[in-house]
């Protein structure tokens, strides 16, 4: 119950060795948002050369010098930050940059552990820069790297210049698999406004589900689907080369050739899914059916025939997005058909990753005990392994929201406005490393009454 209106809200910023913290900061520092703002810097060695290079104005710049890692930092910055308080109308809002090299969690779980802190300061966000051009070099063998995404309520894309628009969005899909939850801008030298970074105010769900309506949604076999008004006759379905050398897809009739009529046949396809494959070369005929057709995808061109038996609309299922084999339908006469509807699904094959998110969205109340008592578990089992957690609580109990985060062990939760009708949910989101997601859904789903 820690978290109220008084408390000075701190960002952490974190990010790569060069990646743009100095050029953010000196941003932050010079530009006229009208707070007033302590920085505390964490350098590497033994003198701190940031210092020199961040433009101080008003603003009191406090350094630890005692190297990175972990517990020293801790106490270090406890210190530091109790001093800060004593002068708490000097200042409304403090920035904390980490080294390039640090895992950002200690830093983090300091507003959740000590007393004197948590009464008076809380985490309003954690952002990170990545330096899209070098990032790549780190990614796979960092866990710096990694653990800098998951913690992250921001993340700024920086230095765009140095790359292409392609590179960019591949990037920002990887980052993505591994934090849906963070909001990410694409940023030149840092230049971003400022509050897209400062006064975060914790964890928003609303601005988590703009970021990406699909990260509460479950994942799904298939990516794509595209429902069609089609008249009987056959139809090529033609395919290029893609990355995989074959693929499912499914062929169905929808009830009507509308968007609400393609969402209904969803879950029916999530069975067929399920099923059984037939394996399609290239020239099959498919028909509308409940069957789970593996087309082959090996060669330039390929071809199948989609045989309609009667006007209607029928909805398609692939389990890539055609634009990978840049696929098409055409008519008999050769000219292009285009889907009427098309919804994109999120797959469950594409996390290369070992640090991902998990969401949860549940309707119904929780046990409050059992709820604890699961996360209790949860946390002495896993909790190094969950940088990450935030969600919106239902609590049979209560009235009211509870909204809570936490950083590995340690989290902070309260209870904010009363539920408006119709508005009980559970939502919360897991960020971190070898997540199974079956096992964090089955334990929450334990704790509903
Ligand atoms: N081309 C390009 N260079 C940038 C951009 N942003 C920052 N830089 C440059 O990248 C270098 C590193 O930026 P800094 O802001 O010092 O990075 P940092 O994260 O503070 O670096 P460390 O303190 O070493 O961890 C500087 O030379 C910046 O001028 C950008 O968007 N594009």
């Amino acid at each position: 119950m820690s978290a109220t209106s008084s408390t000075i809200p701190v960002t952490v910023l974190t990010g790569f060795l060069g990646s743009g913290k100095t050029t953010l900061l000196n941003r932050i520092l010079s530009e006229n948002h009208g707070k007033r703002i302590a920085v505390i810097e964490n350098e590497f060695g033994e003198i701190g050369v940031d210092n020199d290079l961040v433009i101080g104005a008003e603003e009191e710049i406090f350094e630890m010098n005692n190297g990175c890692i972990c517990c020293t930092v801790r106490g270090d910055l406890i210190r530091i930050l109790s001093n800060l308080l004593k002068r708490r109308d000097k200042f409304d809002h403090i920035m904390i940059e980490t080294t390039g090299m640090a895992d950002p969690g200690p830093v983090a779980q300091t507003f959740f552990m000590d007393d004197e802190l948590r009464e008076a300061m809380s985490l309003d966000g954690v952002v990170t820069l990545v330096d899209a051009k070098h990032v790549l070099l780190h990614i796979d063998d960092s866990d710096e790297v990694k653990e800098q995404i998951a913690f992250a309520d921001v993340i700024l894309l920086n230095k765009v210049d140095l790359v292409s628009t392609t590179e960019l969005d591949q990037l920002e899909a990887r980052i993505h698999a591994m934090n849906s939850a963070a909001k990410i801008y694409r940023t030149q030298d840092a230049a971003i406004d400022m509050d897209n970074v400062l006064n975060l105010g914790g964890f928003d769900l609303d601005r988590a589900l703009e970021v990406d309506p699909k990260f509460m949604e479950p994942e799904y076999p298939f990516e794509w689907s595209g429902l069609y008004a089609l008249e009987a006759g056959d139809y090529r379905f033609l395919l290029g080369a893609g990355p995989d050398p074959a693929m499912n897809m499914n062929f169905r009739s929808a009830e009507a050739a509308s968007e609400t009529a393609m969402r209904e046949t969803v879950e029916k396809a999530v069975l067929v899914f399920s099923d059984n494959e037939v394996e399609l070369q290239t020239g099959a005929v498919i028909e509308p059916s409940e069957q789970l057709s593996q087309i082959n995808l090996e060669g330039d061109q390929l071809e199948y025939i989609l045989r309609v038996p009667a006007a209607g609309a029928y909805t398609l299922f692939t389990e890539h997005h055609p634009d990978e084999f840049e696929a098409y339908i055409t008519d008999a006469q050769g000219n292009r058909v285009e889907a009427s509807f098309e919804r994109e699904y999120k797959p469950d094959h594409e996390h290369d990753e070992d640090v991902t998110s998990v969401g949860i969205n549940t309707q119904g109340d929780l046990d409050l005990d059992k709820f604890q008592e699961w996360l209790r578990v949860l946390l002495a089992e896993q909790g190094a392994d969950i940088f990450r957690m935030k969600g919106i609580l239902s609590f049979s109990n209560s009235e009211k929201r509870y909204v809570f985060q936490g950083v590995h062990m340690l989290f902070d939760g309260r209870s904010d406005r009363p539920w408006r009708e119709g508005e009980r949910n559970n939502s919360l989101i897991f960020i971190g490393r070898n997540l199974d997601r079956e096992a964090l859904n089955a334990g929450f789903n334990s704790c509903l009454t």
